[in-house]
């Protein structure tokens, strides 16, 4: 982290998590090196509104989260949307967060695929207005897919990935490489007892779980 952050900026990386795999990890930690970002909550979704319901709780879903940042510099596990009732939108996170640290720029992470259905999500325009985004490559995700005003969106708001660049309402994208992981890939191994160490920093605990044996 040799490069300089302005005064507050705090990273935020929402996800299912179910379970949580190494990708995310390395996701989370691209962001906060990035961005010199001194620290970089992971917040897993409590009831998703835009997808099935996960495998393991929400509580379950943190706790491997808890156990997987455990020592890694910056990196840390938020509860406010396992704690929310109802269904969880970024938008509400996100505007809880600044009101609580109106001081704070919010650099919040997503992946390519999950950009690609930006414009489902609730309250998308304002969303773009809240914090800086950063959106990440991802296998299998093809950019020239991407509809038409994402497109725009993208082309208007994109600024470089660096501590500098990092301001409300601009887009960066993370200059990671891909990485081949996903939560749906570990479930399907888990469900024919197939060896998950590598793929998640926490394998032990969610193959002792049993939640994803069929
Ligand atoms: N390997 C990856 N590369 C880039 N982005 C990723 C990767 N895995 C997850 N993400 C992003 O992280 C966020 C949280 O992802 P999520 O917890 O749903 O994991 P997932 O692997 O996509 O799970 P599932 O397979 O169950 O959909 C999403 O924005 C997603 O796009
Ligand atoms: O706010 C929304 O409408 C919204 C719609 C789709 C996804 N999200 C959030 O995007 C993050 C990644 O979602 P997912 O399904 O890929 O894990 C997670 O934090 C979700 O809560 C949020």
């Amino acid at each position: 982290m040799s490069q300089s952050a302005p005064p507050k900026a705090l990273g935020i990386f929402g996800g299912t998590f179910d379970p949580i795999h190494e990708g995310h990890l390395m996701l989370a930690r691209a962001l906060r090196d990035t961005f010199a970002l001194p620290s970089v909550s992971l917040i897993p979704t409590g009831l998703p509104q835009h997808r099935n319901a996960p495998v393991a709780s929400p509580q379950q879903r943190l706790t491997w989260v808890r156990h997987a940042v455990a020592g890694e510099p910056g990196l840390q596990a938020d509860d406010r949307e396992v704690r929310r009732q109802g269904f969880c939108y970024t938008v509400d996170t996100l505007e809880e967060l600044q009101a609580e640290q109106p001081d704070t720029l919010l650099v919040w992470l997503i992946g390519g695929d999950s950009f690609h259905h930006l414009q489902q999500w609730h309250r998308w325009t304002d969303l773009l207005e809240l914090g800086h985004m950063v959106v990440a490559a991802r296998p299998g995700y093809d950019w020239s897919k991407l509809p038409e005003e994402l497109m725009r969106v993208l082309d208007t708001r994109k600024v470089a990935a660096h501590p500098d660049a990092l301001h409300k309402g601009r887009i960066s994208l993370l200059p990671t490489p891909l990485m081949p992981f996903s939560s749906t890939e570990l479930r399907d191994k888990l469900a024919h007892g197939a060896d998950v160490s590598g793929l998640t920093p926490v394998a032990a605990e969610v193959r002792q779980s049993g939640l994803y044996e069929t």
